[in-house]
């Protein structure tokens, strides 16, 4: 590991040589979360998002971690989906199934709850926040204790070059959203345009946040989403994930930290 472990206001940095190192750790951080909550509270709640994230999961599928975690146990959820078929290119659902859920992991179909996709962006939201009210009542999704949000023991996020996470973009209306769940936007800067998004009090419930983020051109977005820099960085929607009581990891390859100020001292 090039660097790692150093902890400030913005979460914990681990910054990984390569991304093969980058894959097993971040293997080894979801598959010891997965054992904690099931030690726990007998599931495993996680949220997954799209974009390279998912391919950078592929070790989960892999030995030991095929055999050795509580597959049975995960009920797994989107951070964010675009509207679209299941069986569209462009699904989350779809780019998961196929890059892990259809692998030799025997995670029970029942658990997988993707959105409605044949109903409106403001339906497919209006749905999924029904579907997971439903699981915070019986309490396979914890609920904040300060809130009444639902506290998802693990939410993945990947960032995008200008700093969006889920699909909470630069600028938008979206990142102001304080009462619902789930919502939607139909004008998504990154294609497809329409799309069902956890809004930010959501993200900031959970037990634990990774943004996993690889490649040189996100290095600025990740300045400016950890650095302490002044009001630039405040458009940043990264910047604004801090969860109120859980843990926050960023996942970095050395060229996406490669402008983070601390990089920068150590080398
Ligand atoms: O559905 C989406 O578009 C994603 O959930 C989105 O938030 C993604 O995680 C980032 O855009 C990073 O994507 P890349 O890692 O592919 O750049």
């Amino acid at each position: 590991m090039a660097f790692s472990g150093v902890k400030n206001d913005r979460g914990e940095l681990r910054i990984l040589e390569n991304l093969d190192e980058l894959r097993t750790d971040l293997a080894d951080y979801i598959a010891e979360l997965s054992e904690a909550a099931v030690k726990e509270r007998g599931v495993f709640a996680v949220a997954l998002s799209g974009g390279s994230l998912i391919g950078l999961m592929g070790k989960l599928c892999e030995a030991p971690y095929n055999k050795t975690v509580d597959w049975g146990k995960w009920y797994i959820f989107w951070a964010d989906e675009r509207v679209v078929a299941k069986s569209h290119s462009d699904s989350n659902y779809k780019l998961a199934k196929d890059g892990l859920l259809s692998k030799q992991v025997p995670i029970v179909p029942s658990h997988v709850h993707s959105i409605n996709d044949s109903v409106s962006a403001e339906e497919a939201a209006d749905e999924y926040t029904f579907v997971i009210r439903q699981l915070v009542k019986s309490r396979m999704v914890s609920v904040s204790d300060i809130s009444d949000c639902p506290k998802f023991d693990l939410i993945l996020l990947g960032m995008g070059p200008d700093g969006h996470v889920a699909s909470l973009f630069p600028n938008h209306a979206v990142l102001d959203e304080k009462d619902e769940w789930v919502t939607f936007i139909t004008d998504s800067p990154k294609p497809p345009p329409e799309r069902i998004t956890f809004t930010l009090p959501v993200i900031n419930s959970a037990s634990n946040v990774a943004i996993v983020v690889t490649g040189e051109t996100k290095a600025e977005a990740v300045h400016l989403a950890i650095d302490n820099i002044g009001p630039d960085s405040q458009s940043v929607p990264a910047r604004l994930v801090q969860p109120t009581k859980g843990k926050l990891v960023w996942f970095l390859d050395k060229p996406a930290a490669s402008k983070l100020d601390s990089l920068q001292f150590s080398e």
